[in-house]
Formats: structure tokens, sequence, C-alpha cells
């Protein structure tokens, strides 16, 4: 495509995901009257995608200046990019399949203009701020951190008197991480793995690392896709969890015998490493939806191949003997490297979130940490799904309120 079809192209895909992202939609309507951001600069390293697009929008909207950038080498759409790139008040800098030293380069770009708010997945950005790019912490309000596995490394900054911002954890949002977490990723993970292995699922045995939030959506899809499912855990209450919900659960060594297809979901490392790999099937699917690409050890299997060929868009294939074992997306996370992401209804709510947390920021003085989504913030985002699904619920009558307030009224 040339740079015009390109624009093109990113413009209507941020123009779809719009019309599917109502509560989005009512903050860009407050944010473009109240300008609640006019004077802020926000740094986002994020995946650059249209939900993603539609979220830099509403900050600018709100009268922001936005500098983004990728959260991942491979989850960029050049053409959101580009788009974004000639917005007002936005530059972009993300680039599809850059190298490493592209992708911190890019990092370095957005910290040059020298942000007040941050918005972070993985922490790629505070974490430069805390190292190399210390100068600029003094400027800093404060960052929103959109992932699981980047507030356990916040937390553990935290813990050892290294962080020196405030940080809301917006993935622990209920309107986030049970909805994005679980049925985001229950959903996209399959679409990135049958668009981009375009085999059947139904009848095979799937082996879901980790049974978290999205280890439970994944696993919940499988079902629903016909599969037969094993999980793998180290923490017996999800074990046991897994086990009630219909699943088999093992240990890994005892999976990779039997597994067709694994899709890792830990954020954790070496999930699948060179024991699984001696006695895995032939033609096995491996693929994360965890955290970076370590969930599933390359470096085992290319140690252990005798050959690595690409053998489709997204597939690389190791050969170990006559044993074929197919990765997918370079075991990066298979959903946006070789997907689209999460639905755009899903990212609607997360998105919420992230926009009215830099509000927050920009509005309250707060103190270097790890904090909370504010409880009616997180509870606005639900009531706003809610109406824009046309769902009404019920309300507590006084009566209620008073007794379940209460200790006198006993059987
Ligand atoms: N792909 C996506 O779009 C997406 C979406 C949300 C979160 N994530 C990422 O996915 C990861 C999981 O997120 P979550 O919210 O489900 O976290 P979680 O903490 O709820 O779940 C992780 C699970 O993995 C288990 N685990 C850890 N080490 C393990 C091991 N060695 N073997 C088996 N199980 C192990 C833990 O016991 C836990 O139950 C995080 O890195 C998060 O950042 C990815
Ligand atoms: N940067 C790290 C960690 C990403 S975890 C995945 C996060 O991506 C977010 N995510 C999932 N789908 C989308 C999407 O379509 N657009 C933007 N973010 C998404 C989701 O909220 C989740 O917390 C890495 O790439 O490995």
């Amino acid at each position: 495509m040339n740079d015009t079809e390109m624009l093109e192209s990113g413009n209507m895909k941020i123009d779809w995901v719009l019309n599917h992202m109502p509560v989005l939609n009512i903050i860009r309507e407050q944010f473009a009257k109240e300008k609640p951001l006019a004077g802020h600069k926000v740094a986002m390293a994020l995946h650059v995608e249209a939900k993603t697009a539609a979220l830099v929008e509403t900050l600018a909207i709100g009268g922001a200046e936005v500098a983004i950038t990728g959260c991942n080498p491979l989850s960029t759409q050049d053409d959101v990019s580009m788009a974004l790139h000639n917005k007002d008040n936005i530059q972009c800098f993300a680039k599809y399949d850059c190298c490493n030293e592209e992708y911190y380069e890019a990092i370095d770009k957005v910290l040059d203009f020298k942000p007040d708010i941050t918005i972070d997945d993985g922490a790629d950005l505070i974490f430069k701020l805390h190292t190399e790019r210390t100068d600029l912490l003094p400027e800093i309000l404060g960052g929103c951190e959109e992932t699981t596995t980047g507030i356990h490394r916040l937390k553990a900054m935290e813990r050892d008197g290294a962080l020196k911002m405030p940080v809301i954890a917006v993935n622990d949002a209920m309107t986030k991480f049970l909805f994005d977490n679980r049925y985001g990723t229950g959903q996209s993970s399959w679409d990135g793995i049958m668009r981009t292995t375009n085999l059947l699922v139904a009848g095979k045995n799937v082996v879901i690392g980790g049974y978290g939030w999205c280890g439970k959506g994944a696993a919940m899809r499988a079902k629903g896709l016909g599969a037969n499912v094993i999980v793998t855990e180290i923490d017996p209450i999800r074990a046991l969890e897994a086990r009630m919900d219909g699943n088999s659960v093992m240990p890994m060594k005892e999976a990779a015998k039997i597994g067709d297809i694994f899709l890792t979901t830990t954020g954790n490392r070496d999930i699948l490493k060179k024991e699984d790999f001696e006695v895995i099937n032939d033609g096995a699917i491996l693929a994360n939806a965890g955290h970076f690409n370590v969930e599933i050890n390359l470096e085992d299997l290319k140690a252990m191949a005798g050959s690595v060929r690409t053998v489709r868009n997204n597939i690389k294939e190791y050969k170990i003997g006559e044993k074929r074992v197919y990765v997918l997306a370079d075991g990066r996370l298979v959903n946006l490297a070789a997907g689209d992401g999460h639905p755009a209804e899903v990212m609607d709510m997360s998105f919420a979130n992230q926009a009215l947390c830099v509000r927050y920021i920009a509005e309250n003085k707060l103190s270097d940490g790890v904090h909370a989504v504010p409880h009616e913030l997180d509870i606005g985002v639900a009531e706003m799904k809610l109406m824009s699904m046309g769902i009404s619920i019920d309300k507590l009558s006084d009566e209620q309120e008073a007794y379940m307030a209460g200790w006198e009224t006993g059987t």
C-alpha cells in the first residue's frame, strides 16, 4: 500500500472500532466539552492498533498532547500508526517487526517529548524513566499500567523502594481484568491461533498453561470450540478451580506427551522447555498469550532443532529429529502479534478506565507508589457499559439496605 492507502486503511480501522466502543465515546464527549487534559503531555507504550488509537484520540480530544509507541515488537499495525501520526497533537513512533534497538529508540523518543503522565503496558516506559531517564521524573505527575505482569513488576519496585512516581494499577479494575483478561484473551487468543494455522480445534487436546483470568478465558473458549482441555498450574487453588470447571489438570511434563495445541497464559517463564520438547508430539502447535516471549523457551527449542524454517506467515517449524514443532508469532502474544487483539467491546472498558485514570492523575496529587483504580470510577464504567447494552438492574430497597447493614435480625 502507498501512504495514502495506508492512511485510509488505518482511519477505516479506527472508525470501525469506535462504532463498538460506546463507553469511550461517552468519555470523548465529556473530554471535548471539559478539556480536562489541557496542558498535559501523555507518553504511551501500548499495542498500536485501532482500539488503542481510539484511546489516543480521546486523550487528544481532552486537550492533551500525546506521544505513543508500541509495547511489543510484533503487535503494531503500521497503517494505524501512520494514521495516528497524522493527527493533531499526536506523534506515533510505533513500527511493526522492529528490532530491539528500534523498539527502545522509540521508547526514548516518546520520553524525549517530556511527558507529565505515562500509560504503560508491561511497564517499559516506567523502567526507562527509573533507569536511563531519571532526569524526567520530577515532571511526572503519575502513570497508568495496563497489564498484570506490569503491575507485578511495579509492586516489586515499590517493595524495594525503587518506585519514584504514582502509578494506577488499571489492570486491577474489575471492569478491566474480569472482562479483558478473561473474555478478551479467551476470544482473541483463539482468533490468533485459528487465523494463523487454519487448523481445527475440535477434538484436539488443548493444553493451557496457567489458570488465571487469561487461562480461564482461553480454556472456556477452547471448550466451546470442542477441544479436550488440559490445564497446568502451580497454585493449588487455581488447579482445583480448573478441575471443578471440568478441565483435566496435570503437570506440564505429562501434558506435553498428549497435547496437540499448547497455549501459555502465565506471565512467567519456561512454561514449555527442554524436557517438554523431548516428549512433545510431532506436529504440536505452541502459542503464548501471557507476557513476553519467554513463556516458551525458544533457546531450548533452537538448541534441540536440526532445522528452523518459516512454513506459513507467523509459523516457524522447529525440526527435532523427524519431529516437527510449530511456534506461532515467535512466542509473542498470539492474539496481538498474529491477530487483532481483543474485541472492541472489551477494550472499550479497559480504555475507558485508562482515559478516566489519566484524568484522575491530572486532577489529583497522588503519592509515589501503586494505587488502585478509584472504586467509583470502576463502577461508573460498568454502569455506562450496562446502559450502552440496554440493560437495567434492580436497586436495593431501604429495608434491604438496613438488613444488609444490620446484625440484629436472626433466623
Ligand atoms: N494476551 C493478552 O491480551 C493478555 C491480556 C491480559 C493479561 N495478559 C498477560 O497474561 C498473563 C496472565 O495474566 P492473568 O491476568 O491471567 O494473571 P493471573 O495472575 O490471574 O494468572 C496467572 C496464572 O499463571 C499461573 N502460573 C504462574 N507460573 C506458572 C507455571 N510455571 N506453570 C503454570 N501456571 C503458572 C499462576 O498460578 C496464575 O494462576 C500476564 O502476563 C498478563 O500481563 C495478556
Ligand atoms: N507488552 C507486553 C505485555 C502485554 S500483556 C497484554 C495486554 O494487552 C492488552 N490488549 C489486549 N488486546 C489489546 C488490543 O486489541 N489493543 C490494545 N491492547 C490490548 C490487554 O489489556 C493486556 O493487559 C507484551 O507484549 O508481552
